[in-house]
């Protein structure tokens, strides 16, 4: 498996680039929502922010009011500090699960979308590292637009961050979103075949083989006695159904239940193993 990293400035357009790679059909995992999730009202983390920040960081409705929690940890480092070391644990294991997820679905190469790709040492996961560059005014005026805020604002937004010429030096592969989008669907698609060129020995060995490999079926029929619903787990391999008595073949495509002689199939699923 190939995981690539994919990194910039605060409003420098990264969601534009991985937006790209969602519709040529290559998957994203997006740091900012595995961010947003580890946030959600009664997890983990959550809780620990709470309680380090108080009840003042919180709407009427117990959620975190994020605009809020901005204002004070974009306006002082020492509580981004805080917040960031109190969420990194929470934010490595979601992303290592949506990673995981891929991996098992058999995804080859995999993009992940990390503004802090570089502040959070996460680099040495990715490789190649794609850095989405903007010059330093348009990223300003496109934060300010998106976002509805001062200058002063933005301008501590983006003093939050690792200099964005400085990520600049250390990518593999450099997209220069400063000029319309088209030039930057343009250095798209060269990034694009970069990324996706044949995976060396070490990326197939990372890979799961779940296409070849043996797939579980899994159905949920009625039982015999009628009353009951009851759960089959078959072993497939290609299109020939392993049961522990018989070996009949199936078309994966229109499986033939009938073959295997159950009552109604509810419901079924392929794992690949
Ligand atoms: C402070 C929070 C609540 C503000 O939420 P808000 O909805 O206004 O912004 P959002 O999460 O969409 O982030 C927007 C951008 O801000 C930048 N950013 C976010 N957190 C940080 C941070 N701790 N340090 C520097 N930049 C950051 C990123 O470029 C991100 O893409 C939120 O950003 C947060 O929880 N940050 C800490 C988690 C984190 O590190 N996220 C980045 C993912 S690696
Ligand atoms: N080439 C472009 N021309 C004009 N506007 C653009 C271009 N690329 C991105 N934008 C706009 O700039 C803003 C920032 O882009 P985007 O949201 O993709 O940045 P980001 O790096 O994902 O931001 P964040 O770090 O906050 O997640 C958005 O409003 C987007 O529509």
């Amino acid at each position: 498996m190939r995981i690539v990293g994919l990194t910039g400035g605060i409003a420098s357009g990264k969601s534009t680039v991985s937006n790209l790679f969602k519709s040529d059909g290559v998957p994203v995992v997006d740091a900012d929502v595995v961010a947003r999730d580890v946030l959600k009202k009664g997890t983990g983390g959550y809780k620990k922010v709470v309680g380090a920040f108080g009840d003042k960081i919180l709407l009427d409705s117990g959620d975190v009011d994020r605009a809020r929690l901005g204002q004070i940890v974009f306006s002082d480092p020492s509580k981004r500090q805080l917040l960031n070391r109190l969420l990194a644990p929470f934010i490595s294991s979601g992303l290592f699960w949506e990673i995981m997820k891929l991996w098992l679905k058999g995804s080859k190469v995999i993009v992940l979308d990390i503004p802090l790709l570089f502040e959070a040492k996460m680099d040495k996961w990715t490789n190649p590292i794609i850095v989405v560059w903007v010059d330093p005014e348009t990223q300003l005026q496109r934060l300010m637009v998106r976002d509805g805020i001062t200058e002063e604002q933005a301008r501590n937004r983006i003093n939050a961050q690792m200099a964005l010429d400085s990520k600049r030096t250390k990518a593999d592969l450099v997209i220069d979103n400063s000029r319309s989008l088209e030039e930057t669907k343009e250095q798209f698609q060269e990034v694009l075949m970069q990324v996706t060129r044949p995976l060396t020995w070490r990326e197939f060995g990372l890979s799961r083989k779940g296409e070849w490999g043996p797939k579980l079926l899994i159905l949920e029929h009625e039982s015999k006695y009628k009353k009951h619903l009851s759960l089959s787990c078959y072993l497939l391999h290609q299109k020939t159904l392993f049961t522990p008595h018989r070996r009949c073949v199936v078309d994966s495509a229109s499986l033939g239940f009938s073959q295997l002689r159950l009552p109604k199939v509810l419901q079924y699923r392929y794992l690949s193993l």
